[in-house]
């Protein structure tokens, strides 16, 4: 799903190199098509509260102005060359650096500070004495070695570049807002590359917009039915699934047992470490989706009614919970590390707990609507509780 920031940067390259005519008959308006589309990333990021979106907008904005500036002379002119040397090391610098910098909060002086030095950085590279500078370290230049096949020192260059984006991605776990500070990255670099190309530059802003869109639709959508604790989808999405429930399937309720004594026992954050596992075993067994209904509650939705396959699929569960030895930390552990592992060199301080969990799940009926279904669910689990904790019951 994140990688769907990829799209407009994809169909920019496929129709450049498939098409190029098609791409050289639209008549984009400059730079209004690129004011229309980072205004609109603005908008909305700034609407839902979406900040760090801002910084990326003003890094786009201020190396689309430094390609308008000065980028819109012939090569051959030695001013315009050393500027175009010095753009892919400029920007590939500047993205790693927002990428590894932890944003402040935008609407504070540090915030605003870095909007600003991140706008108008780009722009540095038009006065003489920088330019000069970077062209003459010129890493693309020296990758080249004889300097007579420059474009190898660019391949270079994007490779190095291209390897520490995937390892910060693949390390970071990346969200689609990383994945599209990639495509804002990889984009200027395309038109680095391609500058030949018409409004190359206006393009690459485009896919830029497009990816940073696609980013906030994702986050958005997140916010709005991912719950953050577990990761799991929440109640809204569990809702519109069973709206849609087929012919042929079955809902459980599932709920941690004696969880008020546990919380009580261990602390709220301890219970928060419970619910995080759970969904992460709730995740790692297949042949249902699973949703957190809330609290301490978490549904699973089945596409069959096969009642021998369920209890088989919910006994799993029951038993990779009831059997998973949750590590706390001593609650008498010192205060300093010093004096941690002091102790720590004398005993273990970890002690471990389990919990259990109690599931009622039921398949569809004929008249079912999604909440007679959930109650019935709801019912079972109860049942399961009466009888004990720790178990399953199916029944319609
Ligand atoms: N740590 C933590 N606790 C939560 C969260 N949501 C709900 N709870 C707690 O879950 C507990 C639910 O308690 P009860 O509904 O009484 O159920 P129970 O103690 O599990 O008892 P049985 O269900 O009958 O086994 C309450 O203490 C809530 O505060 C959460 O997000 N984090």
């Amino acid at each position: 799903m994140s990688l769907v920031v990829f799209l407009p940067l994809v169909v920019w390259v496929v129709l450049g190199f498939f098409a190029p005519t098609v791409l050289a008959d639209v008549i984009l308006p400059v730079p209004e098509s690129v004011i229309a589309s980072l205004g609109l990333v603005t908008l909305i990021a700034g609407f839902f509260r979406q900040w760090q979106w801002l910084y990326w907008c003003a890094w786009t904005a201020g190396f689309y102005a430094l390609i308008q500036l000065g980028l819109q002379q012939p090569l051959s002119q030695q001013h315009v060359s050393v500027l175009y040397e010095a753009l892919p090391v400029w920007l590939s610098l500047t993205a790693l650096l927002l990428v590894f910098i932890k944003l402040p909060v935008l609407l504070s002086p540090r915030g605003f500070l870095l909007l600003a030095a991140v706008g108008l950085s780009p722009l540095l590279l038009l006065t003489a004495p920088v330019a000069a500078a970077l062209a003459i370290l010129n890493p693309t230049e020296m990758l080249s070695l004889s300097g007579e096949l420059p474009g190898i020192g660019l391949a270079l260059w994007m490779i190095a570049m291209g390897g520490i984006w995937a390892t910060v991605l693949l390390y970071k776990n990346a969200s689609a807002f990383r994945w599209s500070q990639l495509v804002a990255w990889l984009s200027f670099m395309i038109f680095v590359v391609g500058i030949e190309q018409t409004d190359a530059s206006t393009w690459a802003v485009l896919a830029i917009s497009g990816g940073l869109l696609l980013a906030l639709a994702d986050r958005m959508l997140k916010l709005a039915y991912i719950d953050e604790l577990t990761g799991l989808p929440q109640r809204r999405a569990l809702m519109s699934e069973l709206q849609h429930l087929r012919k042929r399937s079955a809902v459980c309720m599932l709920d941690v047992d004696h969880f008020k004594k546990f919380n009580d026992r261990y602390g709220h954050e301890v219970g928060d470490q419970v619910l995080r596992l759970l969904g992460s075993i709730l995740k790692s067994v297949s042949g249902f989706k699973a949703y957190r209904y809330g609290g301490e509650e978490f549904t699973l939705v089945f596409s069959h009614n096969n009642e021998e396959k369920l209890k088989d699929v919910l006994e799993t569960v029951r038993s990779k919970v009831a059997n998973y030895p949750l590590t706390l930390r001593d609650p008498s552990r010192p205060e300093t590390s010093g004096k941690g592992k002091e102790k720590r060199g004398k005993q273990s301080n970890k002690k471990t707990v389990k919990v259990t969990i109690s599931l009622g799940a039921t398949t569809k009926l004929p008249t079912d609507t999604p909440d007679s279904i959930l109650k019935r669910a709801d019912e079972n689990l109860y049942a399961a509780k009466k009888a004990g904790r720790n178990r399953v019951v199916l029944k319609n």
